[in-house]
């Protein structure tokens, strides 16, 4: 094994699937665990699907319990990073999951987050144009949220090749395990059961402002976007449904072959066949983002469906892939492609 790496967050459910991964993953070794309240119990106590990491017991979330690792993932709540990520030396590479790194905007941070802005690291989507580049040796990534990933691969080849205006819908139905495991008064049991609930409706979510730095990023001019997330009784995954006006003459042809051209050599973005709708159980446990894309001609709209699972690629899955590209490996080792079915 080539490095070792520290997770912090461990007891939690991004820690969780980082480690799922991890145990496959060739050239990185466990290393320390911690925990908030539940740091010195068992990990197994927390995560028992992780039988080979049973012996493990959960440290308390210091710097000096992360020190001495090639790599430290923080799977933390919002703000908790950057205290420890300034302890850390800049040869440690430092993948946080949490939003603190994620905005350039500090304006847009503080109207979102309400407290000051940390500040900006290496944004961890290489599918965006020009990140891997950004990525390799990098050490700070941060990682996108969930409801991000999914609309910006949704969106961004659209925009990119000019076939659509930035007039943007997404509305993406998600599984619980997207709020963490604390309880929520949103998230009791006995409500989130045969119901769907839209929730950070009208602008409101704070995966807007993320959205909308990625789309700039790639089309240079303002695009404007309507986003609506709807919790939905399932424990894991993302479907999104994004729209946006075509530009005058544009064919879904055109529409079409741009998507294809895209992601024709991403290892883990695809376009699945005309017809072929994707679920999220197509991506269950996969690192994988699945698409669709087809025109209504009728409403003059592109309409792209997109899914992925919010604990692989819109979590971990994406931290693990960007930490291959940060240090130099092969960006799909440990990753797996294959999802779980039925
Ligand atoms: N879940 C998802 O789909 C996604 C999550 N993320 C981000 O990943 C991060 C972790 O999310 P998630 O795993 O879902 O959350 P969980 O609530 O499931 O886990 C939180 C983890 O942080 C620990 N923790 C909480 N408070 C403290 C503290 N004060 N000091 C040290 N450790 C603490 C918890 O430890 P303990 O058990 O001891 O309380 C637990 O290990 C968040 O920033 C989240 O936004 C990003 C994209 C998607
Ligand atoms: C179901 C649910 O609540 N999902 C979360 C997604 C969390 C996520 O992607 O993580 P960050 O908080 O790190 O951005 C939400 O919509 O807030």
């Amino acid at each position: 094994m080539g490095y070792s790496a520290a997770i912090a967050g461990a007891s939690g459910y991004a820690g969780g699937e980082l480690l799922r991964l991890l145990l496959g993953h060739p050239e990185i070794e466990i290393g320390t665990l911690t925990a908030g309240s539940n740091a010195g119990t068992p990990l197994i106590q927390h995560q028992p699907h992780l039988l080979p990491l049973a012996d493990r017991v959960l440290a308390p979330t210091t710097v000096e319990e992360l020190r001495g690792h090639d790599v430290v993932y923080l799977a933390l709540p919002h703000g908790q990073s950057a205290d420890i990520a300034q302890q850390l030396g800049d040869d440690v590479l430092v993948v946080d999951c949490g939003a603190d790194f994620r905005l350039n905007d500090a304006s847009a941070w503080e109207r979102f987050y309400g407290t000051p802005h940390a500040g900006t690291w290496p944004y961890g989507l290489p599918e965006l144009p020009g990140q891997r580049d950004r990525l390799a040796g990098a050490r700070r990534v941060a990682v996108p949220g969930c409801h991000v990933t999914v609309a910006t691969l949704a969106l961004f080849p659209g925009l990119a090749e000019q076939l659509v205006e930035p007039d943007l819908t997404v509305v993406a139905v998600t599984g619980t395990s997207g709020a963490g495991k604390a309880p929520k008064p949103n998230l009791i049991g006995s409500e989130i059961m045969g119901a769907l609930s839209p929730y950070g409706v009208g602008g409101t979510h704070r995966h807007n402002p993320e959205i909308v730095q990625n789309l700039t990023s790639v089309t240079g001019e303002p695009v404007k976007l309507s986003f609506t997330p709807v919790l939905a009784p399932l424990p894991r995954g993302i479907l999104a449904t994004c729209t946006a006006p075509l530009k005058d003459g544009v064919t879904p042809a055109q529409v079409r072959a741009a998507y294809e051209t895209t992601y024709a050599d991403e290892p883990f973005t695809r376009l699945l066949p005309e017809g072929t709708w994707p679920s999220t159980a197509m991506t269950l446990a996969a690192n994988t983002t699945l698409l669709q894309v087809t025109v209504d001609a009728d409403a003059g709209r592109m309409v792209v469906v997109a899914a992925l699972d919010n604990l692989t690629k819109g979590t971990a899955g994406g931290a693990v892939q960007s930490t291959n590209v940060a240090l130099g490996l092969p960006e799909e080792t440990g990753l797996p492609l294959a999802a779980v079915a039925p």
